[in-house]
């Protein structure tokens, strides 16, 4: 109640403070028709090429979301009503003043949901250079950038079926998303073109690119999962020369947590068919024991510059075979190679680098001495690779390590690939005729495909089979977008009433009964700097709500769990490998008592270290960017992580509307247009 209270004088306060701008909804924006980024790459692809453009009718249109769109509008309708009704009648009784009323009733109120049209896509388009950010897929499937460009949901499976599913597959998709679940484009297309068919299965490489939070995990474990599960009985028997582990899959992703994530996901879809799926990130504590003191010195040195530490992984001689193994590619290359794989000797120079001046990635992985240990991973059985969030490890920070690890796999299985150098300059021409082959499935996987991305793709992985849904490049529908304006005093203040506004809104739907809330909304900040994560977070410590500081920094992150992202990360339905922190004062006989922000934390605050691939629980409902941010690929994924799976969530932007410094929030303004 007393939080009510407070929550009732919030919004009060909030009339008279003016720091929204505008409130610009993905049904609703007008905004003036900006291109996508486009890339001319495909062009003449595309020319040579016979189009079909997929187009489905709304009966047709794989679902969308967990909730059925047409119940959730109807739903919607009915709570805007009753809150409306239920407002009056308070205001009736001299419970809020009329202007008071105004806001909290347009301000709540969610855009009626847009059902998906999937419509052609616009293909003679003019690119100009500075438009070159995002490539462009020009229809839904196209087969490399030969004769053939062939496309389309047409045919494809809109229910996850037996076949091609096997029917524990079909159960555990069942179990972890519901009765009815239906795949989303992406995965239909991955169930059209990522399954065996008969005869020949050759190695084939695959491009997966599709909005956040449209279901790409899925779209690639099933058909990798399912291969793993139909050729089991063909499995070599582990000799007692080869090493450890042996995966016949290998998933990478960029960040520890999403590796984590992603084998927990990998798991709950193994109830009934088991395979074995190990993460490269997980804790399993073996010490190191036949180091001797300066090797250990030196690991230590290089557990603090990777953020391993205590109880990180370790192979043991003896491991088991394993079906999957996930992980980022820097913890897999010192799996394969050995720790300290990528030292060299000490030069003067490395003598004066302040290690906070290290880019992420490659610089980062480089240390200098000569300790290395045993190499322990065995590669020889590795059908699969996946590459999700393709274009951070395919980019120039991370593009070697990744390069390296790929041509690794294929040395182990008969085959050597070159890992010839880059040009450093995205302008730079790349030489032509590459086509590099592995010999296993590639998957590579991206929300966003920047036009450097597309071009490498052109050059080196010319017979790619890319298959990208309609939507691919913009922001969720079901996410809208809100721009706040800095008031001109302390941004850490604007940012909190931001947070309080938030949270009286949701007290505001309790107190009217119209929505089931039992919890406040959980917020996600994205910052730019660290040291700008630290201070906000200090600054709503002080004020009394409790929050999570992460940078790539953090302590947390090296204790080989996800435990610090909990109650913030969508737990697994099925199982009992995540659950989040109770809340305190929400139990199942109370539900509508309201959480209590100053003792769970209901705020997270980070930077793009969170922004990619993790699936973050739709109470995190409101993401709020505090920076400019740096491009529009990564203010894709920051926004994406609320808005997942048909789930609504708002994104908001902050930025100057008056003076200087306006022009960029303007310019930002558009392009998020462009995006919606
Ligand atoms: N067919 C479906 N129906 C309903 N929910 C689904 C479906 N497929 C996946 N999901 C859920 O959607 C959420 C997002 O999926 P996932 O993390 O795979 O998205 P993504 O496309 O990889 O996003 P990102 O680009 O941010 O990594 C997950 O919680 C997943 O369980």
């Amino acid at each position: 109640m007393a939080y009510l209270l407070t929550a009732r004088r919030t919004c009060l306060r909030l009339r008279s403070h003016e720091f929204v701008s505008g409130l610009h909804s993905s049904a609703s924006a007008q905004g003036p028709k900006l291109r996508p980024r486009l890339a001319k790459s495909l062009k003449p692809a595309f020319n040579r090429g016979r189009l079909e453009v997929a187009r489905f009718d709304r009966d047709e249109a794989p679902h969308h979301g967990r909730q059925g769109e047409q119940e959730q509008e109807v739903s919607e309708a009915r709570m805007q009503r009753q809150r409306r009704a239920t407002l009056a009648e308070e205001g009736r009784k001299g419970k809020w003043s009329s202007e008071s009323l105004e806001p909290a009733i347009a301000q709540k109120a969610p855009e009626p949901i847009e059902r998906p049209v999937y419509k052609r896509k616009d293909l003679d388009y003019e690119a100009t250079a500075e438009d070159e950010e995002f490539y462009n897929p020009p229809t839904l499937v196209t087969t490399g950038g030969s004769t053939e460009i062939s496309a389309s949901l047409k045919g494809a499976p809109t229910r996850f079926n037996t076949p091609p599913l096997l029917p524990g597959f079909v159960s555990a998709l069942r179990e972890t998303l519901g009765q009815d679940v239906r795949p989303t484009p992406i995965q239909s297309l991955s169930m059209k073109w990522l399954f065996d068919k008969e005869p020949a299965f050759e190695w084939n490489q695959f491009l997966l690119a599709s909005e956040t939070g449209s279901g790409k995990s899925i779209a690639y474990l099933l058909p990798v999962l399912q291969h793993l599960k139909e050729t089991e009985g063909s499995k070599p028997p582990p000799t007692p020369s080869s090493r450890p582990l042996n995966p016949r899959a290998i998933i990478l992703a960029p960040t520890h947590e999403l590796a984590r994530q992603l084998s927990g996901f990998a798991k709950s879809l193994l109830h009934s068919e088991k395979l074995r799926v190990v993460c490269a990130s997980q804790a399993n504590t073996k010490s190191q024991t036949t180091r001797d003191a300066t090797a250990s010195q030196m690991a230590a040195q290089f557990d603090s510059l990777m953020g391993g530490g205590q109880g990180e992984f370790a192979v043991h001689k003896n491991a088991h075979p394993v079906d999957v193994l996930v992980g980022t590619p820097m913890k897999i290359m010192e799996m394969i190679r050995g720790r300290g794989w990528d030292r060299r000797e000490m030069t003067e120079e490395d003598a004066t680098l302040d290690p906070k001046t290290l880019r992420r990635g490659r610089d980062k992985m480089v240390g200098v001495g000569k300790w290395r240990s045993k190499p322990e991973l065995g590669l020889e059985n590795v059908q699969w690779v996946v590459v999700d969030e393709a274009d951070v490890l395919l980019d120039p920070d991370f593009q070697e390590v990744t390069r390296t690890l790929l041509a690794d796999i294929s040395a182990a299985r008969g085959h050597q690939v070159p890992v010839d150098p880059l040009p450093t300059s995205p302008t730079e021409k790349l030489p032509e005729n590459q086509d590099v082959e592995y010999p296993f499935h590639l998957v590579l996987t991206s929300a966003t495909i920047p036009s450097t991305l597309a071009r490498y793709l052109d050059a080196y992985h010319p017979r790619l089979i890319r298959l990208a849904s309609p939507r691919l490049h913009h922001l969720p529908k079901t996410l809208q977008t809100e721009y706040a304006s800095w008031t001109g005093g302390n941004k850490n203040a604007d940012i909190e009433k931001r947070i309080r506004r938030v949270w009286a809104e949701d007290a505001l739907a309790v107190a009217s009964a119209v929505t089931p809330v039992t919890s406040l909304s959980k917020i996600l900040i994205f910052c730019n700097k660290s040291s700008k994560v630290e201070d906000l977070s200090t600054f709503l410590a002080e004020k009394g709500i409790k929050n999570v500081a992460l940078t790539s920094a953090s302590e947390e992150r090296k204790r080989g769990s996800n435990k610090h992202l909990f109650g913030f990360l969508r737990p697994l339905r099925n199982s009992q490998l995540q659950k989040p922190a109770p809340l305190s004062n929400v139990t199942p006989t109370n539900p509508g008592v309201i959480s209590d922000p100053s003792k769970d934390p209901h705020v997270m605050i980070t930077t793009s270290l969170l922004s990619r691939g993790l699936d973050f629980d739709p109470s995190i409902n409101h993401v709020l960017i505090v920076d400019e941010p740096r491009n529009m690929i990564d203010f894709l994924h920051r926004a994406g992580r609320s808005g997942r799976a048909g789930q609504t969530g708002r994104v908001v932007i902050f930025g100057k509307s008056k003076g200087r410094g306006s022009d960029k929030a303007r310019e930002v303004k558009q392009r998020v247009r462009a995006l919606v």
